[in-house]
């Protein structure tokens, strides 16, 4: 019988399927930490994880593991070299939280344009004469890039048109003839984007180094805002911070962090023209609950031998080809 690990806190309509199945036995480990899920490890055939690593050295405790479902999408904690290397299938939850982070990447947009912490500070410190200092801006007619056009990506370009932004989206892995027909302009290069723009929304994958950086931020206008619902690390954290600091960036919304959380001295937390929250953008109550289903789904299907191939990122070791 095939034994699940779940690692990781997830939305109890996750844990009712595996509850219902007598065919599957299964453990659950809250606490989202490696220490925590990794002693377990060893008897799972499949595990189901949230954003935390999942490490070399813990593969090889799972003797017994076949397939690896993320719980969301992102995988650049999962170190898929180990997975590849014993045929290990690693699946994602595909679309089912690209609306939630496309809606937080917005609210973070219009927070920051907005400057919504100042103007929260101002009525309940009584400075009421901030509303007269006009820090505060619109969107509309603004100029939007977007960086990295997949789930997320298009969803932040469909609901920023509908605000009245001009949008374009730099993504050199989308081919020309993949690109989807419609308004949003495909920019060759990155750093001619990040000048054209008022305001970046980062959509892309962390990879080995940060794909914004001091050279990155260097161009942009001091009046642009940064949006980034991705990862900590696509943008450098401490080039982003002093480029606040030094007025060379206007504001900024973020999601994601180097270090989450992040240590309490983080210079962000004492600059009030920027806006944060918990790597919450795909876990809102509808979108958590999706991502538990979609993610245990995932196991149970590849376990019955039906998973659809597109969710699985290392596609070739499905069913063990
Ligand atoms: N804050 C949160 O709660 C969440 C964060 N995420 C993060 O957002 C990322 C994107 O999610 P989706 O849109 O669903 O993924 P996706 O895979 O649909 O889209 C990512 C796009 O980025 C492009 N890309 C890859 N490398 C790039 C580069 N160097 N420059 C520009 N574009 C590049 C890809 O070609 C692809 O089109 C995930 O990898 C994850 O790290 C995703 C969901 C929730
Ligand atoms: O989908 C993603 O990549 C996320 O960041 C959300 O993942 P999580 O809810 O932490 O498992």
């Amino acid at each position: 019988m095939p034994h699940v690990l779940v690692a990781g806190k997830l939305h109890p309509s996750g844990i009712a399927l595996l509850e219902a199945r007598d065919d599957i036995t299964f453990d659950y480990v809250h606490e989202i930490s490696e220490p925590s899920y990794a002693p377990l490890i060893g008897a799972a055939d499949g595990l189901v994880i949230r954003t935390q690593p999942l490490s070399a050295e813990t593969v090889q405790k799972a003797g017994r593991l076949r397939v690896v479902s993320r719980h969301g999408v992102g995988y650049d904690a999962v170190d898929l070299p180990s997975l590849n290397a014993r045929g290990i299938a690693l699946a994602v939850c595909g679309d089912v939280n690209s609306v939630s982070v496309a809606e937080q990447a917005m609210m973070l947009m219009l927070a920051a344009a907005k400057r919504a912490v100042r103007g929260d500070r101002a009525v309940r410190t009584g400075d009421w004469g901030w509303r007269n200092r006009l820090e505060q801006g619109e969107l509309w007619q603004k100029r939007l890039l977007i960086v990295g056009y997949g789930r997320s990506g298009r969803h932040v370009a469909r609901t920023a048109a509908a605000f009245g932004m001009e949008v374009s989206a730099f993504d050199p892995f989308l081919q020309r003839r993949d690109w989807p027909a419609g308004a949003v302009v495909p920019v060759e290069r990155l750093v001619d984007g990040l000048a054209w723009a008022d305001v970046v929304s980062i959509h892309a994958p962390k990879g080995q180094g940060p794909l914004i950086g001091t050279a990155e931020l260097a161009v942009m206008k001091p009046s642009a805002i940064l949006v980034n619902t991705a990862r900590g690390g696509v943008v450098d954290e401490a080039a982003l911070i002093a480029a606040l600091e030094a007025g060379r960036l206007a504001a900024a919304g973020l999601d994601v962090f180097e270090d989450e959380p992040p240590a309490p001295d983080n210079p962000l937390f004492a600059m009030d023209q920027v806006v944060l929250s918990p790597h919450i953008a795909g876990l809102t109550t509808e979108c958590a609950e999706r991502m538990a289903v979609a993610s245990v789904q995932n196991v149970l299907d590849f376990f019955a031998g039906d998973i659809d191939p597109a969710l699985v990122v290392n596609g070739g070791h499905v069913n063990g080809s």
